[in-house]
């Protein structure tokens, strides 16, 4: 690569790409040139001070700027300037948009909304960052396919894991479109088994038996899994909590400090500060987890609107080339957004 940083575009600035944007001016080896969109209210106006802005398509242009959104121009303009976009754009899009980055020579990542077959390649950092060295495109898998590839690659990293079986409760919509969409006091099961994440996690990682059954429920923030697994031996839980440790993407809450419920996860990441109040890790209740015999039965939240984030900067990484080693580039992401296995000190932590 000619420069020495990377040059970024994202198209789609809503759930995913806000943060993708943010992440990327985190990196130090990344530049954000502009973000792409096709809204005129709050949703870009925010944003439009510090960094510039792109109509996604012609036609949004005029109706952009007539709202008073600084529109530096167009999608095709911004994509003239940069080595890899990040397509954030709602499930269905981004596969409509591939011709176009390829037309302009721009690498391209998807999001978890679109098929495995729009590129051919799912990625998740720790699982598949070489095979993903250099080419023109890929997709970052959902946040449900992510945190169930972390935790259960881990297993299988230490040899431990035979099959693996997991209900996934689903949040009903995320908070920012909680007034128009979602499910009111009801649970709405996914109507087929396996639900779409499993044979999803199979698309990174062919050889894990997994099945997964999923439902959405009424409440809007993250996700909430349950697992059980055969193991291929009998292991204690601390042999258990060591596996998942290999992996600095998951992380380890627990009842004892008070962190009883998905709301307490999202109180402590915005008492951390963290940006939005995002919680990077798959976050395991290490007190929770209880390992018999050769069973193994954990459960775990996943923030939906932020867990695919530190894989995108990786995918970033690896397409355009610029760490050829998956490590040093999943360490350089964790470090720039302060990733970490221990949210607390104190006696709990291990
Ligand atoms: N929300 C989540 O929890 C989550 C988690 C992981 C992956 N994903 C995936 O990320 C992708 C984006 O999802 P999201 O939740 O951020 O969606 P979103 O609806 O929050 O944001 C999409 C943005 O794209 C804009 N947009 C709409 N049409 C466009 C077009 N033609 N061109 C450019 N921009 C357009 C919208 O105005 C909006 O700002 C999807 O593939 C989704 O499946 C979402």
């Amino acid at each position: 690569m000619a420069r020495e940083k990377v040059r970024v575009a994202v198209n789609g600035y809503g759930v995913i790409g806000k943060r993708v944007a943010g992440a990327v001016l985190a990196q130090p080896d990344m530049e954000l040139a502009g973000v792409a969109d096709v809204v005129s209210d709050y949703r870009i106006k925010a944003v439009a001070e510090d960094i510039a802005v792109y109509a996604s398509l012609p036609e949004k242009l005029p109706e952009m700027r007539a709202a008073g959104v600084p529109v530096k121009g167009n999608l095709h303009e911004l994509l003239e300037t940069v080595d890899v976009v990040v397509d954030c754009t709602p499930a269905g899009i981004g596969a409509k948009n591939l011709e176009r980055y390829r037309e302009h020579g721009v690498r391209a990542i998807f999001q978890g909304g679109e098929k495995h077959a729009l590129t051919g390649h799912s990625f998740v950092a720790s699982e598949n960052y070489a095979s993903a060295l250099g080419r023109d495109s890929t997709r970052v898998v959902s946040c449900n396919t992510t945190a169930t590839v972390r935790t259960l690659t881990a297993l299988r990293n230490a040899g431990l894991l035979k099959k693996a079986r997991g209900v996934l409760i689903r949040r009903a919509t995320d908070p920012w479109e909680s007034d128009h969409s979602g499910v009111m006091n009801t649970v709405v099961p996914e109507g087929r088994i396996p639900s779409h994440q499993g044979p999803d996690a199979q698309t990174v990682a062919p050889d894990l038996d997994v099945v997964t059954i999923a439902a959405k429920a009424a409440h809007t923030q993250s996700h909430s899994h349950y697992w059980i697994v055969e193991l291929t031996r009998p292991a204690s839980g601390e042999e258990v909590l060591e596996a998942f440790r290999a992996n600095s993407r998951i992380a380890f809450i627990r009842m004892s400090d008070g962190i009883v419920a998905l709301n307490s996860t999202i109180e402590l990441m915005k008492d951390l500060g963290r940006p939005r109040g995002d919680m990077y890790e798959v976050a395991i209740w290490a007190d929770v987890l209880k390992a018999e015999g050769n069973e193994l039965f954990y459960t775990y939240q996943v923030d939906n609107q932020a867990v695919v984030i530190p894989e995108t900067i990786d995918a970033i990484r690896a397409l355009s080339g610029l760490e050829p080693d998956p490590l040093a580039s999943i360490r350089r992401t964790d470090e720039a957004l302060g990733v970490r296995q221990e949210f607390l000190q104190g006696p709990g932590a291990a």
